[in-house]
């Protein structure tokens, strides 16, 4: 994960719209660093876990879907989780990579349950059949081969899955350099870690590698704490509902500026409170801080990334 570093750090550098206040970063840190919130993966309970195969798999095809729900007011993560699980369950073949191959739009609505289309439901189609087609072709059809086949390594993971599955792709081109933020390949990772508390499929001997996952949430919590700074064009589009273009400046700014400053965040309170702390446990404890939050603005980008 060292390009996502390096190329979030660069951004953070040149950065136009976006700054981070390493004051606030200090201040945040010093409240926290006696007892740092450990949020429980799965705290709402909303998620298939069996212990086996099947739930790499439920994984996998949750992080391919897991993108963009703000355009359905009434439409969130916990609603793609749960209606996944509740399909699982009532048929433990749904998620075989020859049926992903062939869901159409109104089926995955139905197998969401959810009432009318699914925001950009066309690539999530195409999406879902990506994942079945390259499983199929290069893994037996199983997610858990691909995991089986990293050797315990979260960033041969990334690696593995951004390099046979495009959709996962989740870079940019910024002021002339290739910025890497690679969200859902790196949740991914970090779900198998929750899920499985660590262990079988879930264990990565380098999962302090992982950065955070730029998404809407997290920037928009970051704000409200102070660490970053909006330019006032910029909190005004946000204020205002405003779309911003997957690829701007803008929107490359606020989400590398995450990833930096909550590496910041990690370093300075690893330093304070003498124990290694994880990206991972400061995404969950922020995004969870977020999503309790419904009045928080976020910024409104159509994307396939987050
Ligand atoms: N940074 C970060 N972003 C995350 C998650 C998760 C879910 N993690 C679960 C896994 C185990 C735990 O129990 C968590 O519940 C979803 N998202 C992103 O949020 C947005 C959805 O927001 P809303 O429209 O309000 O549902 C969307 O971009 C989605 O991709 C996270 O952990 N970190």
């Amino acid at each position: 994960m060292e390009e996502v570093r390096q190329s979030s750090a660069w951004v953070a550098r040149n950065s136009s719209h976006v700054t981070i206040d390493s004051s606030e970063i200090e201040k945040v840190v010093e409240k926290m660093k006696e007892s740092i919130p450990k949020v429980e993966w799965d705290y709402e309970g909303i998620h298939y876990f069996d212990n086996g195969p099947l739930t790499v798999q439920y994984l996998f095809v949750l992080d391919a879907l897991n993108f963009c729900f703000w355009p359905d007011k009434d439409l969130n993560y916990d609603n793609l989780a749960k209606g996944l699980k509740d399909a699982l369950l009532n048929d433990s073949s749904a998620f075989d990579a020859g049926r992903l191959q062939k869901y159409t739009g109104p089926q995955l609505r139905e197998l969401l349950k959810w009432p009318r289309p699914l925001p950009l439901e066309e690539e999530r189609v195409r999406l879902l059949h990506e994942v079945g087609f390259e499983l199929e072709r290069s893994f037996e059809g199983k997610a858990s081969k691909l995991v089986e086949s990293c050797g315990k390594s979260a960033v041969k993971l990334v690696a593995l899955i951004t390099r046979h599955f495009p959709g996962f792709r989740d870079h940019s081109v910024y002021k002339g350099h290739q910025v890497f933020l690679y969200k859902r390949a790196q949740i991914f990772a970090a779900d198998l870690w929750g899920a499985f508390k660590g262990q079988g499929y879930g264990q990565f001997d380098d999962i302090c590698s992982i950065t955070m996952f730029a998404d809407y949430i997290v920037p928009a919590v970051l704000q409200q704490l102070g660490v970053l700074k909006y330019s006032s064009t910029l909190a005004n589009a946000i204020q205002a509902s405003s779309e911003i273009g997957a690829g701007t400046e803008e929107e490359i700014e606020l989400r590398a500026c995450s990833i930096y400053a909550v590496e910041k965040m990690r370093e300075l309170l690893s330093i304070k409170s003498g124990k290694q702390v994880l990206s991972v446990e400061l995404d969950l404890w922020l995004w969870s801080v977020g999503v309790q939050c419904p009045s928080l603005q976020h910024h409104r980008t159509l994307s396939i990334y987050y």
